[in-house]
């Protein structure tokens, strides 16, 4: 559903200490692929804490223009009767995927090696993000793309009738660009391989060996080689999607910087390949404890404890950056809380998400009194131990760059708005009620 609503201005207030239990909702990139694996795969796969944002949603109503039979049972609780590897029919109408780069970027890979046509939009984020880099891989297995100037949306892919298996060093650390890859590779024959030299989330590689597919992942110099064996018949599974550590991060920060918090998030996964944000906010000295670890779905998940307390300024290796790409705004913000120089480099990705959210960061932040520098790959905050507040910033349509000033209004000396927060929706829909149920004062 592409953003049609009327912007909603909020704002967030200094308040007192942050206390309870943040249930955040299931995670975003796990959603994703349980509904386009169910899709593809022959029979019932039943979910359970799906996600139920706009971004997932579109997903699900894609899924089933392609002709997968999608149900919503109960909060969370969905199944999908899929069409098999190679069973997508063609789509009458557009596939709009909304404010999502995940959705529209993995359904292109999915649907790349069928005979069948569709057309893909998005909003007016999503239009402007870059397409080439998952339609250039996808070229290679045979189909044929056509988008608008700038490889961008909309974009309409002729799948390949006949296709051919790929090897593919994946030029940027993207999860997004391996899982379209790997999700054409599905209906290639032989093997498809792809290579990447940083580590990204490796849900698709999970979730796909979960639904018996054969695949493999080597790690070698070059980097890590997934091997993928074309036109497996997938065995639906059951997925249990755990809490969305990208969503935790909002009441975990906001519980770091409120003075006197003290709350408990429950069931948050620490996959490795998505935990650099608690990583890093260890190395800063935060309160957090991971208490009852234990696997949940296929995925390592623990209960966090989180308290209020010092923090100080590190500096972020770019090879983390990928295990926490979508928290470098939160981060940016717990930054001017803590007492000294916060450096996070390799961050040059961070300009191709729904907003370009270096310069987003940057420049609500300077309006609301902090001290921060960025180049084309880092971005640097001068933490002071507060943030004085007390201005408008805009959000580009970003949900990320949308709770993260919110989370600062709440420690802040003077109220921080926002000039749109509608599109906090496409990723956690709960986010206000979850936050003031916790104490947080945001209207
Ligand atoms: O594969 C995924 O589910 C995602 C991959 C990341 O994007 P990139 O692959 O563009 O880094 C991330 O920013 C996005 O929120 C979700
Ligand atoms: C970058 C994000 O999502 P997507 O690429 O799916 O739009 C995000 O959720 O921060």
């Amino acid at each position: 559903m592409s953003h049609s609503a009327e912007p909603l201005p909020m704002t967030s207030r200094r308040s007192g200490p942050l206390k309870g239990e943040a249930k955040v909702p299931g995670d975003k990139s796990i959603s994703h692929r349980a509904l386009i694996l169910g899709a593809l795969s022959v029979g019932e796969t039943h979910i359970t804490g799906l996600l139920e944002g706009q971004d997932v949603l579109d997903t699900a109503k894609a899924m089933q223009a392609f002709g997968a039979q999608v149900e919503r049972l109960g909060e969370g609780e969905w199944k999908v009767n899929g069409v098999g590897v190679g069973g997508f029919s063609e789509p009458e109408g557009v596939i709009d995927c909304g404010n999502s780069g995940t959705g529209v970027r993995l359904i292109m890979g999915a649907m790349a090696t069928s005979p069948i046509t569709a057309t893909f939009t998005g909003d007016a984020s999503l239009s402007r993000r870059p397409m080439g880099r998952v339609t250039d891989p996808l070229e290679l297995f045979g189909c044929e793309v056509t988008a608008r100037e700038g490889k961008r949306l909309p974009v309409t892919i002729k799948g390949a009738a006949e296709s051919v298996p790929v090897r593919y060093k994946t030029p940027v650390a993207s999860a997004q660009i391996k899982s379209a890859v790997l999700l054409a590779g599905l209906n290639a024959p032989g093997q498809t391989v792809v290579i990447e030299s940083e580590p990204t989330r490796d849900h698709t590689e999970r979730m796909l060996a979960g639904f018996g597919a054969t695949i493999t992942t080597e790690v070698t110099d070059e980097g890590r080689v997934i091997t993928l064996t074309g036109r497996p018949e997938l065995k639906p599974q059951p997925v249990a999607v755990p809490r969305d550590p990208s969503s935790a991060a909002f009441p975990v920060a906001a519980a770091l910087i409120v003075p006197g918090s003290e709350i408990r998030v429950p069931g948050v996964s620490r996959n490795p390949t998505r935990d650099g944000l608690y990583v890093t906010l260890l190395e800063m000295g935060a309160d957090i404890t991971f208490e009852n670890p234990r696997e949940e779905g296929g995925e390592p998940v623990a209960d966090l404890l989180v308290r209020h307390g010092p923090l100080k300024g590190v500096t972020v290796p770019p090879e983390r950056a990928a295990s926490m790409i979508d928290e470098f705004p939160i981060l940016s913000v717990i930054a001017c809380f803590a007492t000294g120089t916060t450096v996070m480099q390799g961050v040059h990705e961070l300009r191709v998400k729904e907003s370009d959210r270096i310069e987003a960061m940057a420049t609500g932040l300077r309006a609301n009194g902090a001290s921060v520098e960025e180049t084309q790959d880092t971005m640097t905050v001068h933490g002071s131990g507060g943030l004085r507040g007390g201005a408008n910033a805009v959000t580009h349509l970003d949900h990320r760059i949308a709770m993260s000033f919110l989370v600062a209004g709440l420690a802040s000396e003077q109220p921080v708005s926002v000039d749109d927060g509608s599109p906090i929706a496409t990723s956690f829909p709960d986010f206000l009620p979850l936050m003031k149920a916790l104490g947080a004062d945001i209207a």
